[in-house]
């Protein structure tokens, strides 16, 4: 059984509503999901799972979130080639170009991300299936 970290951050719960959606997805599949601050999260805890979905919101201009969730990407991100990973948030001013350079970044560092899902505001019905086919894909 597959046993997924689901880390992210979330300042007005749009993407904490994604893991939760995502959480639903691996629970459907029989895997067990986590869900993790954050700021609870660090590089010496990624051997406790098997795969994992990072969630983080554009902030700043296109950036990730850089007070929680960046400096704990930051330190974990040389430890994830290798692993299973997706990427999530949710955005409202642009485009989703900070999941475009969020994924650049990853695959530069060598990380194979296997899908990312992005939401406009509050997940809608198209998004929210796509956060459980993600869970789905992380628990398989
Ligand atoms: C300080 C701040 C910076 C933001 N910067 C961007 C941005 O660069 N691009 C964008 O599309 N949305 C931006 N947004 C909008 C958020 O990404 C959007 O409201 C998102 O749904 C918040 O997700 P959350 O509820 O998980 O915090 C910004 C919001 C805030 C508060």
């Amino acid at each position: 059984m597959s046993k997924v970290a689901i880390v992210y951050w979330s300042g007005t719960g749009n993407t904490e509503a994604m893991a939760d959606l995502i959480a639903q997805g691996v629970r459907a599949k029989g895997g067990t999901a986590h869900l993790i601050h954050a700021s609870d999260f660090s590089s010496d805890k990624l051997d406790e799972f098997d795969a994992f979905a990072f969630g983080c919101p554009a902030m700043g201009d296109e950036e990730l979130e850089d007070t929680e969730f960046l400096p704990m990407y930051d330190e974990v991100e040389p430890h994830l080639p290798g692993r299973t990973v997706v990427l999530f948030g949710s955005y409202e001013w642009n485009d989703g170009e900070w999941m475009e350079l969020w994924e650049k970044r990853a695959e530069e560092a060598g990380v194979d991300v296997a899908d990312s899902v992005i939401a406009y505001d509050y997940p809608d019905d198209e998004a929210s299936a796509e956060c459980v086919r993600v869970g789905s894909l992380l628990a398989g």
